[in-house]
């Protein structure tokens, strides 16, 4: 039966489930730093080898008891890893076993690389992190949709990531809240002026909607749901793909614009001269993702798959969305419940300065996102950031 673990229950289980060998001397620590879950990295002190054990509350963390979430996430979280190892099992960590009542998944541990966010705010560069995530879309996007999968078990899958209560915390806070005067938002008081320009601004609302409804109701692939840089490992050579507890079916550029939206948060929270090798990750990732796919199609079974122009028009499909839904990200990043280190650890002055250049940066992604062409959008940064100078 359910019962949240502490570290000492954390080794019970290892221990009951057999996890490591008869005479292990094993310790425990709660590493979770995310806003949902328990993570415990155990490891035998004689041998050194380790493992996670991630238990999702029947809560979200972040918040408390007053916020009640199903425990049905571990499962997704663990099925979508799982799912997606069939795919890219060099980009996830491996799952050893996972257990529905106790909402656990038992992974790899992954702590030799780091969380790609605390990397980039550091300075680093993860130079092969555009590669591997422009790959790990692409493969899963065309593997779970209909033009890479047989019709009738896309629509099983679909069924089976159906994950309407993590689905409602993203059409909340990524797609409504911030666009309102909503009890959840959370920024400065200083930015007040700014905010309520933004809640005032019908043709982006207009916009936003229309991102909106695509998340809602546009079934075309299997998303990690959360792909923002605090959920991806990485070193120089190594990208791990964790946390996926928000997956479900929806539009295929989703995820990429989670990607770029962190990416560009990392960017504008950077001196100028330091931006070069962010942009440089938005443009990698989608020349990868675009070659991976493009290759990738040329297997479909779907009759349409053949005809001139429809290739061109999932990936048209693609780019406006992950442009539309960056913008959204770097909105609700900036005003909404849940922020980034990237910019929270700025100081005052600055922090409210890269808050603003986020704010118009985000309207702009999002009402121009039909127009803009990938390699624009570091010019786009650029305006924004200037738009008074
Ligand atoms: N497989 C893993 N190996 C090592 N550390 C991990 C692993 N999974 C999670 N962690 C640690 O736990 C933290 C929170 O994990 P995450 O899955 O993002 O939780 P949440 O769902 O609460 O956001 C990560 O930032 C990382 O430090
Ligand atoms: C109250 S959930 C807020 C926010 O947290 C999730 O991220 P993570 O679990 O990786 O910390 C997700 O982005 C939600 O929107």
């Amino acid at each position: 039966m359910y019962e949240p673990l502490t570290e000492q229950k954390a080794i019970a289980l290892a221990v009951r489930l057999g996890l490591f060998g008869k005479d292990a001397l094993l310790s425990c620590k709660e590493i979770g730093d995310g806003n949902l879950n328990l993570v415990f990295r155990i490891v035998n002190e004689r041998t050194n080898d380790s493992i996670i054990i991630k238990q999702a509350l029947p809560y979200a963390k972040v918040v408390g008891e007053s916020w009640p979430l199903t425990l049905k996430r571990a499962t997704i979280e663990s099925q979508a890893l799982r799912t997606f190892a069939s795919y890219v099992p060099q980009y996830v960590p491996k799952v050893y076993y996972s257990d529905e009542s106790l909402a656990i998944t038992v992974m790899e541990d992954l702590s030799h690389l780091q969380i790609a966010r605390r990397g980039f705010i550091e300075g680093k560069t993860f130079p092969n992190i555009s590669e591997h995530i422009g790959e790990f879309i692409a493969k899963t996007a065309f593997y779970t949709s209909d033009f890479g999968m047989n019709q009738q078990q896309k629509k099983k899958l679909a069924q089976q990531f159906t994950n309407p209560e993590l689905c409602k915390i993203t059409e909340d806070l990524v797609l409504t809240d911030p666009f309102f005067d909503h009890d959840t938002n959370n920024f400065e008081a200083e930015l007040r002026a700014d905010v309520e320009q933004l809640w005032q601004d019908d043709a982006l609302k207009r916009e936003t909607a229309k991102l909106k409804r695509r998340f809602l109701t546009k079934a075309d692939v299997l998303l990690h749901g959360d792909l923002h840089t605090g959920s991806i490992f990485a070193s120089d050579d190594e990208t791990k793909v964790i946390d996926p507890e928000f997956a479900f079916y929806g539009p295929i550029g989703f995820d990429l614009g989670q990607f770029f939206a962190n990416l560009l948060l990392n960017a504008l929270a950077r001196d100028e001269r330091d931006r070069k090798p962010l942009f440089h990750h938005i443009e990698k990732t989608w020349d990868v993702f675009i070659r991976t796919f493009s290759e990738l199609w040329r297997e479909s079974n779907e009759p349409y798959a053949t005809v001139s122009g429809v290739l061109h028009d999932v990936l048209r499909d693609a780019l406006t969305e992950a442009i539309g839904f960056a913008g959204c990200e770097v909105i609700r990043r900036t005003i909404g419940l849940a922020h980034v280190a990237d910019v929270d650890e700025l100081p005052l002055e600055r922090r409210l300065d890269v808050k603003r250049h986020a704010l118009r940066l985000g309207r702009e992604l999002i009402v121009q996102r039909e127009q803009l062409p990938i390699h624009a959008i570091k010019q786009l940064v650029q305006q924004t950031v200037h738009v008074n100078s």
